[in-house]
């Protein structure tokens, strides 16, 4: 599978005109497709081996927030990075999920080929059938390089995605208590 990728990046490298032999480039496919592989990794996750069992019974029934989970993924239309960082509250019904799990979440869906909207529904819907609280709510801020090194070449836009669930959608305090907490 990785010398088949590998194979694909020396035809690459080639069809833009470099000589894949040449002493800088001649472990470049191999290196590449490594990469590739990492960065798509989230394809051989499930949620399940990622969880582990790490769900908790709590009373506790405040909103829990993890913020600033640093995120790289890779847009699906062009394969270029984007960089930025998601929010994850929850309203814990009964259960609460191990830190590091929202963190693992992020990654699993995030090394897949994405566009934000859908990385940040995916990620919503993660939290929600794992803790089964009774909100869930998610934002991803986040600037693509498609935007940025090509196409219209703008440096300083970024984007924001969100996605609310069950109290966070019903009751605009709870919603509003998040977006003060996240700003
Ligand atoms: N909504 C959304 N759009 C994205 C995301 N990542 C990339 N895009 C956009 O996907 C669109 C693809 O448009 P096309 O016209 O098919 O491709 P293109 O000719 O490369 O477009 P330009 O980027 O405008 O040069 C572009 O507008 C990108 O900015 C994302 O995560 N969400
Ligand atoms: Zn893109």
């Amino acid at each position: 599978m990785s010398d088949d990728i590998a194979d694909h990046y020396r035809q690459i490298i080639s069809a833009l005109g470099e000589d894949p032999d040449r002493e800088g480039l001649r472990d470049t496919p191999k290196r590449a497709a490594k990469a590739m592989q990492f960065l798509n990794a989230g394809y051989t996750q499930s949620l399940d081996n990622i969880i582990n069992g790490a769900v908790f019974e709590s009373q506790t029934d405040e909103m829990v927030l993890v913020k600033d989970i640093e995120l790289y993924s890779m847009c699906e239309h062009h394969l270029l990075p984007f960089i930025g960082k998601c929010h994850i509250a929850y309203l814990p019904n009964g259960k609460v999920l191990g830190l590091s799990k929202f963190a693992r979440i992020v990654d699993m869906y995030a090394r897949r080929m994405q566009i934000q909207e859908n990385l940040t529904r995916q990620i919503a819907d993660a939290v929600q059938e794992v803790t089964q609280a009774k909100g869930v709510a998610v934002v991803i801020e986040a600037r693509h390089l498609c935007m940025m090194m090509r196409g219209v070449e703008k440096q300083n836009s970024s984007m924001t995605s969100s996605v609310m669930l069950g109290g966070f959608r019903s009751n605009q305090a709870t919603r509003h208590e998040f977006l003060m907490l996240i700003n």
